[in-house]
């Protein structure tokens, strides 16, 4: 079979067979398309069935979580850790806690992660995990008690040279210190079992700054590319977690401003450039909704609705919410706003007709595994200085993060011109990770 037909027969099969997992699809077709060319090039990963291997995570495991809310009412919640690889390492990947959670949307995300994570240059293998707990509203006490009984049988399955699960929506240094307590209660202290840790028990320096920083670092690569300068740039940001807080700071000790924040219910438009320490204040500290800060800052707005379908001139854009956030009509919207480069501060948050719509407009995107990248860059920096017993500077995990950056662009950017998709950063990422990662698997006899 040539490399063609290989790829329409493993797609025909995909869409029978994830039929009802339309997240992992998604991530699948896009993967593909990109990753053709590297079929062709090598016959073997063909003969090898390399594609349909890879599809199917190492191991998923799923189980019941049960817990006691303040009320002393009985609750339970399924959680789940998906294993997709370990071809490069230990499996490395976040936790999402969040009431959308289910098998699609872990499979999709951990098989981003396998690329991600290879583009790091890191000896990380890929995995996700988390659960369909909803952590609004919830009491500290009732996600002390969630995250202990999640790690009670968690822990079973994880460990520092085995799967170092961390952050991701609704996991922050709150979620993650009572995890480790649970995972210490039962098998001891072991500090590189979990990264984005507090720092007085391991954590790194420049862990929670990471990933909103990496995604601006990377579009600060975009621009110079296009002979462009950061500053003076106005960008939107959706999301007003981890990811948002850290580019909006970035991007304003660069010389650019941060027009917007949001959240799920609405957002803000602050053309002063957010407020990064009363947006802080707000999430971090308070955990309030977003109209605190409108309440608090004179010339911020609050808007109901999604802060994509807003018209306002920008130069740049960093969605950092959710998947699938923007849509063909919010990418019609982004054009006409004038928005260049995007930076994937989140996890798959274009959809596929919007990613085409965006790039036959000429946006020049940076895709998430590549763009986003950063967080658990520095993620396997706390592994390696827990592992050492050492703690670096915050200027020493910075430098590492901007030069690893770098190298993930560069790498990018060669590989879509070498495989003649010169200026497609999503084709880039895509076969230079999964290049790796193929090498690897072929030369350990796919196990
Ligand atoms: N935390 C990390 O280190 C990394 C996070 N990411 C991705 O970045 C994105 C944001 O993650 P974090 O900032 O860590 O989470 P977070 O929990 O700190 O913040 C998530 C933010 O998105 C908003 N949000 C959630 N669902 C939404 C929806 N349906 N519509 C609009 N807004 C929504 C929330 O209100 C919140 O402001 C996710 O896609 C995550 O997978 C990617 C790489 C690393
Ligand atoms: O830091 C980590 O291990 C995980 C980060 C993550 O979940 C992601 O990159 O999407």
């Amino acid at each position: 079979m040539n490399a063609q037909e290989y790829i329409k027969t493993t797609q025909e099969k995909w869409h029978t067979q994830y039929a009802a997992e339309p997240e992992f699809l998604q991530v699948l077709d896009e993967f593909v398309e990109s990753v053709a060319p590297v079929f062709e090039e090598h016959p073997e990963f063909v003969e090898k069935n390399l594609l349909q291997i890879l599809a199917i995570p190492e191991r998923i495991i799923s189980f019941r979580v049960p817990w006691t809310d303040d009320e002393g009412n009985f609750r339970v919640n399924t959680g789940y850790r998906v294993q997709f690889s370990s071809a490069l390492g230990p499996y490395k990947g976040g936790l999402r806690f969040h009431p959308t959670v289910n098998q699609s949307i872990l499979k999709f995300l951990g098989f981003e992660q396998i690329f991600k994570n290879s583009l790091t240059g890191q000896p990380i293998g890929g995995g996700k995990g988390g659960s369909d707990f909803d952590p609004k509203g919830k009491s500290d006490n009732e996600i002390m008690r969630f995250a202990q009984s999640f790690m009670t049988e968690l822990q079973k399955f994880i460990g520092p040279d085995l799967d170092v699960p961390a952050g991701d929506i609704g996991v922050g240094g709150r979620e993650i210190g009572f995890l480790f307590g649970q995972y210490k209660k039962i098998r001891g202290f072991e500090n590189g079992v979990l990264t984005g840790k507090p720092l007085s028990y391991g954590g790194s320096l420049a862990r929670t700054e990471a990933t909103g920083y990496g995604a601006v670092y990377f579009i600060n690569e975009m621009l110079k590319t296009k002979g462009e300068d950061i500053a003076g740039k106005r960008a939107i940001i959706s999301g007003a977690g981890n990811v948002a807080i850290y580019a909006a700071e970035k991007l304003q000790q660069l010389g650019a401003t941060a027009i917007s924040v949001s959240d799920s219910t609405g957002y803000i438009i602050d053309e002063t450039g957010i407020d990064v320490a009363l947006l802080k204040d707000v999430k971090e500290v308070r955990r309030e909704r977003l109209t605190a800060y409108a309440e608090a800052k004179e010339t911020a707005t609050y808007y109901e609705g999604s802060v994509w379908d807003h018209d306002i001139q920008a130069d740049l854009a960093i969605p950092a919410a959710t998947q699938n956030e923007v849509k063909l009509p919010q990418a019609e919207q982004l054009i006409k706003n004038g928005v260049k480069f995007i930076s994937e501060g989140a996890n798959m948050p274009l959809d596929a007709p919007a990613t085409e719509k965006l790039l036959a407009a000429d946006v020049y995107i940076g895709p998430a595994k590549a763009a986003n990248a950063g967080g658990v860059a520095v993620s396997a920096l706390e592994m390696a200085q827990n592992s050492q017993r050492q703690s670096w500077s915050f200027e020493e995990v910075d430098g590492m993060l901007q030069d690893i950056m770098k190298d993930i662009y560069n790498n990018a950017e060669t590989a879509a011109r070498e495989y003649g998709k010169e200026g497609n950063l999503i084709a880039g990422a895509n076969i230079a990770g999964f290049k790796k990662v193929a090498d690897a698997m072929v030369s350990q006899g796919l196990v």
